[in-house]
């Protein structure tokens, strides 16, 4: 079966997004691993797959698979790629988009040249909701691994974070600790990694470990849920400029309770047809 497909980004989180809206389109996990393959199949961090709305008030629904066929929960970045798409390949008109996704919904706006805002929702603070094992939910946590303890935050922006500071991110142990602590056994659903260096209380950089995928280039969600841990701990105001090595993000947060928005490019590289 021939599909049509879009090879997007954001900020070098790249995608193949497909439209499941025009085109009938069964995904199986092994189907997301060939496409995702950077050698067999067209290759990405990420499978997004567009599907007419299952609600009246919502425009679609929104699925995200990561490289290793795992469905997932919530994609940032994706998300503002999401909204380019659909608008390039005329499934609507609207500039305010309310979508689907498995945690919830999103809101996206589509703004100027490249750029989309999206309303990622609440984060989720209690431990059984990111989900984490924990005795009680705190500011940040004591996680054990191979002998050594670090401090953690934990946050599920739909999907989980575990966030570590750093002081200089260029030499934050992400290939080490990021895989070991993606499998920790207290996070039963498995966990994203990010690696977090406050520089000023509006600028910070930050790399992430994406469960699923290994080191992205940039990570959105995790954008988020960094950005939430440092206010929490009151080392960052309401508006971060989140730097990631794709490039940066513009966050804001307001304090428990209140959504997360997060701004940044979505960019389309190239359309083709794969064999499913
Ligand atoms: N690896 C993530 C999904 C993709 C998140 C990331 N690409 C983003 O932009 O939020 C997970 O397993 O929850």
């Amino acid at each position: 079966m021939r599909v049509k497909f879009s090879k997007m980004h954001g900020l070098g989180n790249d995608f193949v997004m497909l439209d499941g809206v025009s085109q009938r389109i069964r995904l199986s996990p092994d189907k997301v691993r060939r496409i995702a393959d950077r050698r067999l199949g067209i290759g990405c961090d990420q499978v997004l797959l567009v599907e007419p709305p299952r609600h009246p008030d919502t425009d679609f629904c929104y699925r995200i698979f990561n490289a290793d066929g795992g469905e997932v929960e919530n994609c940032g970045n994706g998300a503002r790629c999401f909204a380019r798409f659909v608008h390039e390949r005329r499934l609507t008109g609207k500039q305010h988009l309310n979508v689907e996704i498995a945690s919830g919904t999103l809101q996206l706006n589509l703004m100027d040249a490249d750029q989309v805002e999206v309303n990622m929702g609440a984060p989720l603070l209690e431990p059984e909701q990111i989900p984490f094992r924990a005795d009680r939910r705190a500011e940040s946590y004591p996680l054990e691994v191979n002998g050594e303890t670090f401090t953690i935050g934990a946050v599920s922006m739909g999907n989980p974070h575990a966030v570590l500071l750093v002081e200089d991110i260029q030499l934050a142990p992400v290939r080490e600790l990021g895989p070991l602590l993606a499998v920790h056994s207290r996070f039963p659903q498995g966990v994203n990694v990010g690696f977090l260096q406050i520089e000023t209380p509006s600028r910070a950089h930050l790399r992430v470990f994406e469960r699923g995928v290994g080191e992205t280039r940039a990570c959105g969600t995790g954008a988020c849920a960094a950005m939430v841990y440092a206010h929490q701990r009151e080392l960052v105001e309401d508006k971060v400029d989140m730097h990631l090595p794709g490039g940066a993000l513009t966050i804001h947060w307001s304090g428990p309770g209140q959504p997360v928005t997060m701004k940044g490019p979505a960019i389309t590289v190239f359309h083709g047809q794969i064999i499913l």
